[in-house]
């Protein structure tokens, strides 16, 4: 991680730069308040020339669109904007298959580019249209929520929801370049910059101790928006790169990033996506909560574990047990339906992220399935 660039444009902060190396498709996600504003030189210096399709979602649009919009003027970059509903229903067939219409319709080739500007679902719809119209074009990545800055930016998932669980239909396609303003993050809901905090306390509880334990000690600056916000995303964004470079298409330590996810996308899956129940940063966070108690019942990790997991995910005041989700939840019989579509899952054979200690994750392969419906019934119930 380096703090080379200067802001050109304000006097905000310096802005840091994680690189992705992936020989050809290497990238940089550059972070630091203030981006927003230069994003047209930026982008017209990495792609000279290209015309753009600008996807955000209707809240982002009226707050920050204007933004990118007078850049990329600035920058002489012609641009068409197409705009979905906010909100994690969008992860859909029917706007993929707008998008890619619309994207069509304005003509744009092939060298041209699809830039995401809004949280991981529209980085995730837009990055899927990316990567399937006219089998390939550039995609950029302005990631406007704390999660989409520290998670779904980075690393080229990308895709949609179906009804047979989340995340089921996609691609993996990089983005050619990430600009994260944590500015933008001022204007984020409160529950929405908690959700992504769910992602950020994850690098740590999979494989960085003194991450969790700086967080632990700093978290309240983080939610203020201080410089140690833009450490805990740059930081994050270095953690993330590692793992995808070292295993981009998920054949073995990717799934460490998944910590958390079997179960939580059960319980995004099983609200039908309604985020007004649940959104998936707080799916991960009580996820998370019942890898590490599962691990315990599995005998891997004692109870102070446990409760250190507990006491910091509860303080910054994410949901940690299933009973926090508003409504009534399925039986755990029909979780364990939907857990038996996850995409870990190889002939048949359950794959969980358990782990050792703070820090200490591991992927387990084959874990039985009585075993963790039994488990279900019992937090169900708690
Ligand atoms: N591809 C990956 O690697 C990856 C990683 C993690 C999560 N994800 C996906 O990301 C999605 C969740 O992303 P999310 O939490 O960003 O949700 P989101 O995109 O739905 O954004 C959350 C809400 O914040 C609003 N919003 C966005 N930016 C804002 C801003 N600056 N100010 C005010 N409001 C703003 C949005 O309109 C939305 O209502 C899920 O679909 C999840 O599966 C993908
Ligand atoms: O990038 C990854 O790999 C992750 O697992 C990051 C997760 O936070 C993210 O939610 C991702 O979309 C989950 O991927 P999936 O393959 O389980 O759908
Ligand atoms: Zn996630």
């Amino acid at each position: 991680m380096t703090d080379t660039i200067s802001n050109a444009s304000s006097d905000l902060s310096p802005i840091q730069t994680v690189s992705v190396d992936l020989g050809d498709r290497s990238y940089g996600i550059e972070i630091g308040r203030g981006l927003l504003e230069t994003a047209g030189e930026r982008i017209a210096a990495l792609r000279p020339g290209a015309r753009l399709a600008v996807i955000t979602d209707e809240t982002v649009e009226k707050l920050h669109l204007k933004t990118l919009q007078a850049s990329l003027a600035k920058a002489g970059i012609d641009h068409a904007v197409m705009t979905i509903p906010a909100g994690e229903s969008s992860k859909r067939f029917s706007q993929f298959e707008r998008l890619c219409d619309e994207v069509l319709g304005a003509r744009l080739e092939r060298n041209d580019a699809i830039v995401a500007l809004g949280g991981g679902v529209v980085g995730d719809l837009s990055g899927f249209v990316a990567a399937a119209v006219r089998r390939g074009m550039d995609f950029i990545q302005i990631p406007t929520t704390l999660l989409s800055q520290v998670d779904s930016s980075v690393g080229g998932k990308t895709g949609i929801n179906s009804r047979h669980g989340k995340n089921l239909i996609g691609a993996f396609h990089q983005p050619v370049l990430v600009l994260a303003d944590t500015g933008i993050l001022d204007t984020l809901p409160m529950r929405d910059f908690r959700a992504g905090y769910a992602e950020v306390a994850k690098y740590g509880l999979l494989g960085d101790e003194p991450f969790f334990a700086w967080l632990e000690a700093n978290w309240k600056a983080v939610f203020a928006g201080g410089p140690e916000r833009d450490e805990a995303v740059a930081r994050s964004c270095q953690s993330k790169a590692d793992v995808v470079v070292a295993d981009e298409r998920e054949s073995g330590r990717r799934a460490l990033l998944n910590l958390g996810h079997t179960f939580g996308h059960a319980l995004e899956s099983a609200v039908e996506y309604e985020t007004a129940r649940l959104v998936h940063g707080e799916g991960v966070s009580i996820g998370m909560m019942l890898a590490h108690e599962f691990s315990e019942r599995l005998g891997l990790i004692d109870g102070a574990v446990v409760a250190r997991v507990e006491k910091h995910l509860s303080e910054v005041g994410l949901p940690i047990r299933m009973s926090q989700i508003p409504g009534q939840l399925p039986p755990a019989g029909t979780l364990m339906d939907i857990i038996a579509q996850d995409k870990k899952v190889s002939r048949g054979n359950l794959t969980f992220i358990l782990t050792r200690g703070i820090g200490s994750a591991f992927v387990e392969k084959g874990v039985e399935p009585a075993v963790v419906h039994d488990f279900l019934v019992e937090k169900l119930s708690s």
